[in-house]
């Protein structure tokens, strides 16, 4: 069957798998033959933190996906019960000097790929998702969660301070007023919760359902003529891209300071301690 009709049918991610040849080790991407849609999976045991590799990784598979001419991408994590820790608190605590401009660069790229993809996205968030996870779902234009898990952004939480465009994401998803809430509460959000504030858009019971799903979502792209999806998708995007754009150097600048504050390091190295207590018990 030619590719285009069988695109014109709700696809369903169950198709042969095909693997890029140039997967990376922490990021693996495998496009359906029969949707031409790519499953993008993080895989950085224990937690998907986002150090630098992880970081560099997805940002070489989302520019696979880009290059490759999919139908679409779904991020999602091998994990089963963690779809990303967020930004790897080890990259932030007592850094190296030149490593932390490079992680933070890195991040950058990495949300300005996903955030301003040219193809379809959607998020099949099969774990908890704190922080740069929630960063990284919201960049996404589709949610779907499975129960029992928490997806938000606890920067405030941790005494640290969630970036202009973490925000910018947020609030592409949720209306003002809860996200100006959320994030000056730190709040994380049930799976049941986030689908009532509309941070997620489906609740699926198992992964292989919240690929499903997620592909049906971007079936639904399928006679839209995809020049005139991606170019209104970019424009729609376009102001917050254009202010990461504008002002990276600023951001980066802004983050060094803050993150070598000393109370902000002495906040991060007890945020670390707890977990790592936490996970001994
Ligand atoms: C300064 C400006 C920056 C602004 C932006 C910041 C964005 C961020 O993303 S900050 C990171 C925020 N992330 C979190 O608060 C999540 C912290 N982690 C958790 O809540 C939990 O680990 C979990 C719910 C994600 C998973 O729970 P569980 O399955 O029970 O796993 P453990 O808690 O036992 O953790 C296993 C292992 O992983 C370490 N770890 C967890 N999260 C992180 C992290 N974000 N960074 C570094 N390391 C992390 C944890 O310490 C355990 O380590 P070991 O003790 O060595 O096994």
């Amino acid at each position: 069957m030619m590719r285009s009709k069988v695109l014109s049918l709700v696809p369903r991610a169950t198709g042969v798998c095909r693997h890029m040849s140039t997967a990376t080790k922490l990021t693996t991407v495998a496009v359906d033959d029969k949707t031409g849609i790519a499953t993008l999976t993080m895989n950085r045991p224990p937690v998907n933190g986002l150090n630098l590799d992880l970081l560099r990784d997805l940002n070489q598979s989302i520019g696979e996906v880009e290059g490759n001419k999919s139908r679409g991408l779904i991020l999602t994590s091998s994990n089963p019960t963690i779809f990303s820790a967020g930004l790897d608190i080890l990259e932030m605590y007592k850094p190296d000097k030149d490593r932390i401009r490079e992680f933070w660069t890195a991040l950058q790229d990495v949300w300005l790929a996903l955030y301003g993809s040219s193809v379809p996205t959607a998020a099949a968030i099969n774990g908890h998702s704190p922080a740069g996870g929630c960063l990284l779902a919201t960049s996404c234009e589709y949610r779907v969660m499975l129960p029992k898990f928490t997806i938000g952004l606890n920067e405030t939480k941790l005494g640290i301070v969630a970036p202009k465009w973490f925000m910018s994401s947020f609030l592409s998803v949720l209306p003002r007023r809860e996200a100006e809430r959320a994030l000056n509460q730190g709040r994380m959000f049930t799976t049941e919760e986030a689908l009532s504030i509309g941070l997620i858009d489906e609740v699926a019971i198992s992964k292989e359902q919240a690929l499903d799903k997620c592909a049906q979502f971007i079936g639904t792209f399928a006679k839209v003529n995809p020049l005139a999806r991606s170019l209104t998708k970019q424009q729609l995007r376009a102001v917050e891209l254009q202010q990461l754009e504008n002002e990276r150097a600023q951001d980066l600048e802004r983050f060094l300071f803050f993150v070598n504050q000393p109370s902000v390091q002495k906040g991060l190295g007890i945020y670390l301690e707890s977990l790592k207590k936490k996970a001994k018990n």
